[in-house]
Formats: structure tokens, sequence, C-alpha cells
């Protein structure tokens, strides 16, 4: 177990933005899958450019290549829809999530306001996007539960049109689960598609397709590559990848709760668990029942953990907790797990994070379920300068003008003066021609 302190810690824990690692497993599928070694940007690239000049059958083609099937029907059918089925107690789970994340979203100021008063009206219009793609990770895990947090707040927001896609299983179908909670949900439009070559659909529309004005949802690498590449073209609401876990635990943690954190979040393949501990004996403590809890975990679970574990794991011994949410801001995780003496007084100290998880009830696996706020949260250290997914994602603000003539006679020089510092002398006219008489006629 290598233990990081001070300057050392630190520099494990600054973010290079420059270049995002790629993990060595990810290039080797590449390079068997494309017979030469493509950097992830270029498998990217190639497929958004597939998709835009032949669409749907870009679409099939890299399907079947990429996820074992090549789909005839790109749009899981209204039929396959109605007809999916999954266990009653499966079932509840879906409806409480979709309740809670929904009540959580309701309370989220999201409001325009209009300043109505003597020099005129100026104020925000706030309107819904009109459509929204969702999209709903399903290359190792069916995520059914992304397809909630991410759709309820754009539903909140009042989005009319929400198109989803996903990967299908290599034997073409959507995971039921996934249909049962879109139909929950009142969408009906699903498709079997996932990776680069959905967001190039959703960014760029196809026959079967539609384009939207927005793509949300998290994904693995070649997603976020892909929402950032095509960015602009239509707008993306972060860029949530590869999830990440750091936790904050004092001597009074459990050993055993700070090891189940970590490797819940670990199972996501490619994830990074960081451990931040004021106790060396609970470092050592944590390292035991990692072990042990590994060892218990079944098949395939167990390797994508132990991946996550061995190859990107840090732990690191600060000197005090102001020292650990130092890190952690230095970090900007996704997750802040605080495993500590009371928790909760630590949040004042909390400055970069996706989502603060407080104490021992408050694990974030529950937050990724159950709990209210939507878990596609930013990873990769955008959490510096993003938010969680959100209703105010999924809105656009209309500035208002409407100020009275008495305003115009008073605040209109400046703004001509303005102008004329610009260079612009017909922003300057147009605001004097309303502030001298028209001449006379002749
Ligand atoms: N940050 C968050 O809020 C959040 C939430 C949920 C999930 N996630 C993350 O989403 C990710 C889901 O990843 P996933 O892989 O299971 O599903 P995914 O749906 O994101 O990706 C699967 C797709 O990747 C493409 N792909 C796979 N290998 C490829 C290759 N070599 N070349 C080109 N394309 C390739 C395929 O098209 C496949 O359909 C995980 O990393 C998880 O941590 C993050
Ligand atoms: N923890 C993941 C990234 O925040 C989301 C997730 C979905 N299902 C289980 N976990
Ligand atoms: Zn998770």
């Amino acid at each position: 177990m290598q233990v990081l302190q001070g300057d050392v810690a630190r520099a494990a824990l600054t973010r290079t933005f420059a270049k995002i690692p790629v993990p060595q497993s990810v290039l080797a599928r590449i390079e068997q899958t494309f017979g030469e070694p493509l950097t992830p940007e270029e498998v990217v690239s190639r497929i958004l450019a597939d998709v835009r000049a032949r669409g749907d059958d870009a679409l099939r083609d890299w399907t079947g290549r990429l996820d074992g099937h090549r789909p005839e029907a790109l749009e899981v059918s209204g039929g396959e829809l109605e007809a999916a089925q999954i266990e009653p107690e499966l079932h509840e789970a879906v409806r409480l999530a979709i309740r809670r994340v929904r009540a959580f979203y309701e309370e989220q100021p999201a409001h325009g306001f209009m300043q109505e008063g003597p020099e005129g009206t100026l104020g925000q219009l706030v309107r819904p996007l009109s459509r929204v793609g969702v999209y709903v990770p399903g290359g190792l895990a069916p995520l059914v539960s992304t397809l909630i947090h991410t759709a309820v707040p754009a539903q909140v927001a009042g989005v009319p049109e929400i198109v989803v896609t996903t990967p299908p299983s290599r034997d073409g179908t959507v995971h039921p689960a996934i249909l049962v909670a879109a139909r929950e949900l009142g969408i009906t439009r699903v498709f079997r598609v996932g990776g680069a070559q959905a967001i190039g659909a959703l960014a760029y529309g196809t026959a079967s397709v539609p384009g939207v004005d927005k793509i949300a949802g998290p994904g693995n690498l070649f997603v976020v590559i892909a929402k950032r590449m095509v960015f602009g073209a239509v707008g993306i609401e972060s860029l949530p990848g590869p999830t990440e876990t750091l936790v904050v635990a004092d001597d009074s943690a459990s050993p055993r709760f700070v090891a189940a954190d970590l490797l819940a979040q670990a199972e996501h393949l490619g994830a990074e668990p960081v451990l931040v501990s004021t106790s060396r004996e609970l470092l050592i403590e944590v390292q035991t029942q990692l072990d042990a809890q590994l060892e218990a975990l079944p098949e395939p679970n167990r390797s994508w953990a132990r991946d996550s574990v061995l190859s990107r794991m840090k732990i690191v011994l600060a000197a005090d907790l102001a020292e650990a949410l130092d890190l952690s801001s230095l970090y900007a995780p996704e997750h802040l797990c605080l495993l500590t003496r009371d928790p909760g007084r630590l949040l004042d100290g909390v400055r970069r994070a996706g989502g603060v998880f407080v104490g021992e009830a408050s694990m974030e696996a529950l937050g990724d379920y159950v709990a209210g706020p939507s878990h596609v949260m930013p990873t990769g250290g955008t959490a510096r300068f993003m938010s969680p997914v959100n209703v105010r994602d999924f809105q656009t603000i209309i500035s208002v003008v409407g100020v009275r003539e008495e305003t115009l006679r008073r605040i209109g020089p400046a703004a001509a003066v303005l102008a004329r510092a610009e260079g612009l002398e017909a922003h300057a006219r147009a605001i004097e021609s309303r502030l001298t008489p028209p001449p006379a006629p002749a």
C-alpha cells in the first residue's frame, strides 16, 4: 500500500486537463477493433463523420461492429415498449426512484423574473428546451437509474419531447427495466444505439433518430469525447464520464463502510477511488477490508473493481481534516463522501465536488438510486466549473428589455457615447434617432 502525503499527495490529486487519461485496456480494445493503434479521439472523429455522411446505415454498421448486433430497426417499437415487464419489486423501486427524484427537482428554483417599475420592464423569461436526447449507458451495465436521473429533471423543466438512446445487448434487445422506466416516465422514443454513434445521431439527426437541442447523460470515454466534439452543433449539459469517489475519513470511521463505499464505485469499470484519512491505522484497516470484500464480490464485478483499485486507487494520509478537505477541493471529485465525526460540520469547507454525501447513512450508492439529487455528476475534475444535472440544464433564459421613453432619454446618451467609443456609428444613430424629434417635412 503506497500512502501519499503532503506535496506528493497534492501532485497526485492535481488533474491535467490537456489530455484525458486512457486506460491501457481501452487502447488494446481499439487496436483489436480497428486493426491499428488509433487514439480514442481518432476513433470518435471517424464514427461521427460516418454518422453525418451515412445516417442510419452508419448507426447499424457501428452498432454491429462495437456492440455485436446489427439492428435493422433502430427504434424500439411501441409494441416492445408496451410488452416490457420486470419483477414487481424492481418495478416498485423504479417508481419510488422516479417519485423521489421528481420531488427533489420540483424544489429547485427555476423560474424567471420581471422587474416592472417606473423604468418599464426588465426581466428574464425561462423557457424549456423543445427536444432533449438522453444517453443511457449500457455497455457493461444497463443503467436504468441513469435514465430516471437524467430524464426527470428535464421533465420538471418542462421539456415536451425526450428521446432516449442506449446500446443494445448482443441479442439486440434493450434491457426491460430501461423500457419499463421509459414507459413510467411517458417516454415513447427509445433507440438501440450507444457510444459515439448515438451522440452523432442525436446531434446531426438521421432518418430514424431525430436531432435534438441538447444531449444529456453520462457515458464512457467515447461518449464523453463525442459530446465534446458535437458541442456547438448541439448543446450538452456537462461531461459526466467514468465515475470517481473520494472518501474523507477520520479515526472514527468504520473501515468496513469505507471499503464498501470505495468498492461500490470501483465496480464501475474505469472508476477512480480515492481515500484521504487523518488516521494511518484506518488506512491499514481499510486495506484489509478491501482485500476481503473484493474477494467476496462475484465476477465480473470483482475484476472491474480490482482493476479500479489496482490501477487507479490513491491513498492519502492528511495532517488534519482541513488538509483533507483542501486536497479534496483540489481534486474536485464527482463524489465526496464524509465519514467522520460530526460530518455536517465539514460542509462549510467543501469547495469543489459534484455531490457531497454526509455521514454513514448517506452512502453514495443510495444517491445513485433513490436519495433524490441526480447521480449524473461532473467527473475528471470538471466539478471545478460544472454542476450535476439539474432543471436549469434543460431551460434557456431569454432577456427582456422593455424600457419607457423617459428611461431612454435618461440612459440613451450614455449608450450613444459608448457606441462611438467602439467606433459603431450606426448603433449611436439608432439610439439618437429616438432622442431627437424627426426633421420637420420640407
Ligand atoms: N458521471 C456520472 O454521472 C455517471 C453516471 C453513470 C455512469 N457513468 C459512467 O458511464 C460509463 C458507462 O460506460 P459503459 O462502457 O458501461 O457504457 P456506455 O454506454 O457509456 O458505452 C458503451 C458504448 O461504447 C462504445 N465503445 C466501447 N468500446 C469501444 C471502442 N473500442 N471503440 C469505439 N467505441 C467503443 C460502444 O459503442 C458501446 O455501445 C461508466 O464509465 C460509468 O462510470 C457516469
Ligand atoms: N455511480 C454512477 C456514477 O455517478 C451512477 C450509477 C448508476 N447506477 C449505479 N451507479
Ligand atoms: Zn454507481
